[in-house]
């Protein structure tokens, strides 16, 4: 048996959603640079699981669609007043509430494709009402309702504050929103598939994927970068921190790849974003900082930003707590999971590798009185 370590380039299935070719990232053919720059959440969404871009009358009514399907069952909110909301991380929170909805949704269990997609409009409009609401909640106020007016970027922020954002936020969050959408077949969305490759129902599908988002060489990087930016402190630190830990043979959040060689094109577009949102605060020293760092580590290492090296600034400018940079990135990419869950579901095959056994051979069962 040969054994490729951590599936590197291995074909696992084919799929229409999303591709990225000699470092080119598309959505249904449609180049990220072309969508960061033009296009809503919403379109985007829209454009994932229904493979085309939509007319205004039914992006309006894919919209309303949306804010209709937002609101949580009291039941969730009230769970989240049951644990030890101060301790427990938003993620751990969002994969617990996405499984609970899954209990409070009386179609969970129906596997037809309208069904399915009733689900979906479901779970994407409220994946954003659970964030923001946890992180409300856990401050000791109301979680606020979103309003049928708003957008998703506007409403996030909305939900989040209870304050009307900014222009230049919403068209930032947007911006990001869309950058994080899909990602061909990165860990936490194939997790999805093998999740749903048994035939499990959606609710589980996300739950399973938001568990592999969780992780900081995955979707947990963004939050581990505003850690890293917070402990570097000024600009002037950067350089001895970035070569101490290569000293130390650690990793530097944000940087690096499975797929991209020379660049993640979604990074630029955080760059300049980063750049625009910290000279508003007036908050430079963040975007300095992470400069710098680029500088720095990709002089002694070929390893170039990935996509959660300049969120990190990017959120933190808009003001948002750091451990919900992680959530932030399932709110978003939980469009490309239903992308690609329906994708699965459309051609389905369990999906069941094997392994190279490597362990002991031929023991003699001892019974439990006889053992040392
Ligand atoms: C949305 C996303 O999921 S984007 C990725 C987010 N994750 C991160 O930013 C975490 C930091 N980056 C990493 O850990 C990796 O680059 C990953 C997980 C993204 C890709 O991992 P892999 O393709 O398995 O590469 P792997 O970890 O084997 O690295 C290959 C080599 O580059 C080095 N390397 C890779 N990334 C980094 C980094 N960020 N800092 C320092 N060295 C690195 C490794 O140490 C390894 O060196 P070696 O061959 O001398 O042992
Ligand atoms: O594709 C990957 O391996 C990681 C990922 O989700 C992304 O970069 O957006």
């Amino acid at each position: 048996m040969t054994v490729t370590r951590g599936l590197e380039g291995v074909v696992a299935t084919t799929s229409s959603v999303s591709s990225i070719i000699d470092d080119t990232l598309t959505y249904r053919g449609y180049n990220i640079d072309d969508l960061a720059e033009y296009a809503s959440f919403e379109e985007v969404i829209y454009l994932l699981w229904y493979g085309k871009l939509p007319n205004q009358t039914e992006l309006d009514e894919f919209t309303k669609l949306l804010s209709e399907n937002a609101s949580l069952p009291q039941g969730v909110l009230d769970h989240f007043k049951t644990y030890p909301i101060d301790k427990v991380h938003p993620m751990a929170a969002l994969r617990t509430a996405v499984s609970l909805l899954g209990m409070y949704d009386e179609e969970a269990d129906v596997m037809d494709e309208e069904a399915n997609n009733r689900k979906a409009i479901r779970l994407q409009a409220q994946l954003p009402a659970v964030v923001t609401a946890f992180s409300r909640i856990r401050k000791g106020l109301e979680p606020v309702e979103p309003r049928k007016d708003f957008g998703l970027a506007a409403n996030f922020l909305y939900m989040l504050t209870g304050e009307e954002p900014s222009t230049v936020a919403v068209e930032a969050f947007n911006k990001a929103l869309v950058l994080h959408a899909d990602h061909e077949l990165n860990a936490s969305t194939f997790t999805a598939r093998v999740c749903v490759a048994t035939l499990s129902d959606i609710y589980s599908g996300v739950t399973a994927a938001i568990g592999a988002l969780k992780g900081p060489l995955h979707g947990g990087a963004n939050e581990a970068v505003m850690k890293m930016l917070t402990e570097v402190e000024t600009p002037e630190n950067a350089e001895a921190y970035v070569r101490e830990k290569l000293a130390n043979k650690e990793k530097i959040m944000g940087f690096g790849h499975r797929v991209y060689r020379q660049g993640d094109p979604r990074a630029k577009h955080l760059r300049k974003m980063s750049e625009k949102l910290t000279n508003l605060t007036g908050e430079t020293k963040w975007y300095d900082m992470s400069i710098k760092i680029e500088e720095v580590f990709t002089k002694e290492k070929d390893l170039p930003p990935n996509v959660d090296f300049y969120s990190a600034s990017v959120y933190h400018s808009l003001g948002i707590d750091h451990d919900l940079f992680t959530p932030i990135f399932a709110v978003s990419r939980v469009s490309g999971w239903i992308a690609h869950i329906l994708e699965q579901y459309s051609n389905n095959r369990l999906i069941r590798p094997r392994a190279d056994y490597i362990g002991s051979d031929k023991q003699t069962y001892i019974p439990i009185s006889q053992r040392d």
